[in-house]
């Protein structure tokens, strides 16, 4: 079985696989200071609730936070043998390599899901993530990641507004029902739904512009669907977009002999 670790800035997700089978997945908050063992205990608790053993031989690894690293590293060592991949560290072999300023390092969730949306949807895509960021990855025709945009996500920007400004309070984001807000809530709530829309319209109408050439634009991330309600922006909408990358990544090492 393999074992998926995909850390973002607020969230990790653990998926586990046998071959090309998803068997399930679970979500923990992203601390740099819990311990391998912590990670065990958590992952064996909910295994136990599943209808298969624990029988992990090879892991891979996606980080945006580097210190968390080294903990899942050790996890993987100490209670499953094995040595994982690392996305973005030199001994993770990519089908593609990304085309950007040198020295640059690119986010390796930003790698992993430009590779998984070229293997379900071909060449010219624009990925947009809604996580802790709101990125926007631009693939080529070849599958490699050629840059794109980060702005704040969605939750950050609430958090941001609640932080700032003394009388505002923290809000769920929603779509409202009109855009003139008649009290403070539901202001808050349309500068936020309607700035996204407006914001990924625009990136995505100049990302093309700039490109010259028809692209589809392949939405993941918790809230995708919340900006999916009838407005046309996406071409398809895919919650399991970096787990399949980095089964895939997984697979192409294998297939190479690395690991
Ligand atoms: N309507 C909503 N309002 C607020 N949060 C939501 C809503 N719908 C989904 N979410 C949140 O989206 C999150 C899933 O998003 P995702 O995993 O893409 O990003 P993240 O965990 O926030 O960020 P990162 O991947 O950068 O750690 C879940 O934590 C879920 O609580
Ligand atoms: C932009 C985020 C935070 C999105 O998760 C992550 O991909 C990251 O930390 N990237 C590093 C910088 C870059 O991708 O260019
Ligand atoms: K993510």
């Amino acid at each position: 079985m393999l074992l998926c670790i995909d850390t973002g800035n607020t969230n990790t997700v653990f998926s586990i696989w046998n071959g090309k089978k998803f068997l399930s997945h679970w979500r923990i908050s992203t601390d740099h200071r819990r311990t391998a063992d912590e990670y065990f205990v958590w992952l064996s608790t909910l295994i136990a609730g599943q209808k298969f053993e624990l029988d992990i031989n090879a892991c891979i690894i996606s980080s945006t936070a580097p210190r968390v690293v080294f903990n899942l590293r050790v996890l993987c060592n100490r209670y499953f043998d094995t040595r994982p991949l690392v996305v973005g560290k030199p001994d993770c072999l990519l089908p593609v390599a990304p085309r950007v300023d040198s020295g640059t390092v690119v986010g390796p969730d930003r790698l992993v899901n430009t590779l998984s949306a070229f293997d379900r949807h071909g060449p010219d895509l624009i990925v947009v993530d809604f996580g802790t960021a709101t990125t926007f990855d631009v693939v080529d025709v070849d599958g490699a990641y050629i840059g794109g945009v980060i702005a704040p996500g969605v939750n950050l920007s609430l958090e941001a507004l609640h932080m700032g400004a003394a009388s505002l309070p923290h809000v769920d984001v929603t779509m409202p029902a009109k855009v003139i807000g008649t009290n403070t809530v539901a202001c808050i709530q349309s500068g936020i739904f309607w700035g996204y829309i407006g914001l990924v319209d625009g990136v995505v109408r100049q990302i093309r512009a700039e490109r010259d050439r028809p692209m589809k634009v392949i939405a993941t991330g918790g809230l995708a669907p919340l900006f999916d309600q009838g407005f046309d922006l996406f071409d398809a909408i895919e919650d399991d977009l970096t787990m399949h990358g980095l089964r895939l990544i997984h697979d192409y090492n294998k297939e190479m002999g690395n690991g």
